[in-house]
């Protein structure tokens, strides 16, 4: 049986007095199509930033590829992980945030290819070559000597998903990458993610209310609430026959609100 990509083992996480997330394990399996949904606030979104190393865990594990993500082998123990391990994992995951975050002074080329110089040290020629294919992948290639202030928003988030691309990595976050689009610009983000899912075998997880993309997009849905995975399953049981009270009443609202699900 295949190793999970993803081991999440008994993780809490507080700000403050709240706590986020409650002793919560998720395992996922490499290639695996993940939606997180569930209520406002539930931890969907601090989830994706843990693994993304932008915050921290109060307690437990995560292994990426068996590797521990915040701890690290010293002298035959495990001490806190340090920022050159951090960033070496880190490199295995990519991220898509829901308001782009482009370098605003960059042109969308030197956007895509800044990661694989910097941290990689890709000489010019290669790493434009390679945004090249990866503009072109989402359809974005006329743009590349175009300012980020001079896209649409469903453009920026095309750009912004072949950055998180550049690095080549195994995983991509994607954390409500349409919520701020108008209405008729989510569609072309939603085609680019129905591309990377259907001819790659890269592992996504994705945060969205848009419950008609996650029934279609997923494997499997989670339901979350107040820091914890109320429910799972495939998307028709957890959609259509939903077992546990929390998730019927979220999907009702949903419903109510006029969404497909
Ligand atoms: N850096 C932070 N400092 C303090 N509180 C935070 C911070 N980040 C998140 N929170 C709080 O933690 C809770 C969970 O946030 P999170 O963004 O993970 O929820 P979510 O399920 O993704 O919700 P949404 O669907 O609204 O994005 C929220 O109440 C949020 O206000």
């Amino acid at each position: 049986m295949a190793e999970p990509i993803i081991a999440i083992d008994g993780i809490t996480k507080s700000f403050g007095a709240f706590k986020v997330l409650d002793k919560l394990s998720l395992q996922v399996m490499p290639g695996e199509k993940l939606a997180l949904i569930g209520p406002s606030g539930s931890g969907k979104t601090t989830i994706l930033r843990i693994l993304m190393t932008l915050e921290r865990i109060d307690s437990g594990h995560i292994r990426i590829e068996g590797e521990e993500l915040y701890h690290m082998p010293k002298n035959g123990s495990l001490v806190a992980a340090d920022e050159r391990h951090l960033t070496r994992m880190r490199q295995k995951i990519g991220m898509v945030f829901q308001l782009f975050n482009l370098f605003p002074h960059m042109c969308v080329l030197d956007n895509v290819t800044l990661a694989p110089r910097l941290t990689k040290g890709t000489p010019r020629e290669a790493a434009e070559k390679r945004a090249m294919d990866l503009l072109d992948m989402v359809g974005m290639s006329a743009k590349a000597k175009a300012m980020p202030a001079q896209l649409s928003g469903g453009q920026k988030q095309r750009v912004a998903i072949a950055r998180a691309l550049a690095l080549s990595p195994k995983i991509m976050l994607f954390d409500e990458v349409t919520s701020a689009l108008d209405p008729e610009l989510v569609e072309e983000v939603l085609n680019v993610m129905r591309k990377l899912a259907s001819e790659t075998d890269m592992t996504m997880l994705l945060v969205t209310h848009e419950m008609g993309f996650a029934h279609d997009f997923a494997d499997r849905v989670l339901f979350f609430d107040r820091g914890r995975i109320v429910e799972e399953g495939k998307p028709d049981e957890i959609f259509r026959n939903p077992k546990q009270e929390r998730t019927q009443t979220f999907l009702r609202k949903i419903i109510a609100a006029g969404h497909r699900v």
